[in-house]
């Protein structure tokens, strides 16, 4: 079985389906990593996000560095909404992904394109969102109890460039495929959200 869940910065998809992968046992991937490891990579070698052929030489990353704390750093999400935009990045990162999401038993993964574009075929597909306050309050709560002294009005300002750049990029924009479920936990607790998402996921694969 595979499972697509796509939607905004901090909408809780990570959480959600990393909690999905416990529940079905399957594997789990977050895309979002991938891209982060590219806008660090970028930074960490001197060269221009916006420029394209920058971009694609650091997408050659070290594994290594999907374990670097610094990836999960506010600034690092804005470098990885810059570099996911060039189409050359995303044909670079994309047969890593393929070949996860069609491993055999299946697999759950995070992103913005999973549904349409990664796993157009995925047996059952979550949008997660939130309000944008929302998000950035939850998300200011983390970096904060990482030991960030980034505001809360810097999160909310960097999680609507982001959602903007994403959204309105030509390359496969974040967007909700037309058979995914919409799942809004702007209300919700994470236990609840968690509930929720494996009642859509039985709901989708028992039709
Ligand atoms: N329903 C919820 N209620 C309260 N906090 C939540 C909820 N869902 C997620 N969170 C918290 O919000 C923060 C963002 O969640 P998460 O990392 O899952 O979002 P994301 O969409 O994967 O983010 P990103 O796009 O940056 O990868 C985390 O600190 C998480 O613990
Ligand atoms: N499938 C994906 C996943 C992520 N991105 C880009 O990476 C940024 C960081 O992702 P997070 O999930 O860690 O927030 C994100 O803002 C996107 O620009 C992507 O394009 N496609």
């Amino acid at each position: 079985m595979i499972i697509a869940v796509d939607g905004p910065a901090a909408s809780g998809k990570g959480t959600i389906a990393r909690a999905l992968a416990k529940h079905y046992k399957l594997p789990y991937l977050d895309t979002g990593l991938l891209y982060r490891a590219v806008g660090l990579s970028v930074q960490r070698m001197g060269l221009d996000p916006e420029r394209e052929a920058d971009a694609v030489a650091a997408s050659a990353f070290d594994d290594s560095l999907l374990e670097d704390p610094a990836l999960r750093d506010d600034e690092t999400g804005l470098l990885a909404s810059v570099v996911s935009a060039h189409p050359l990045v995303r044909a670079a990162l994309f047969q890593r992904q393929r070949r996860f999401a069609a491993q055999p038993g299946g697999a759950v993964l995070d992103g913005r394109d999973i549904g349409t574009v990664i796993a157009p075929e995925a047996d059952a597909k979550l949008f997660v969102k939130a309000t944008p306050n929302i998000r950035a309050q939850r998300r200011h709560a983390e970096l904060q109890a990482r030991g960030s002294a980034i505001s809360k009005d810097r999160v909310l300002a960097d999680i609507r460039a982001r959602d903007a750049r994403d959204s309105g990029r030509s390359a496969a924009p974040l967007a909700m495929a037309a058979d995914a479920a919409l799942l809004d936990t702007s209300f919700l607790s994470i236990e609840a959200s968690v509930q929720r998402a494996v009642a859509l996921v039985d709901a989708r694969v028992k039709r």
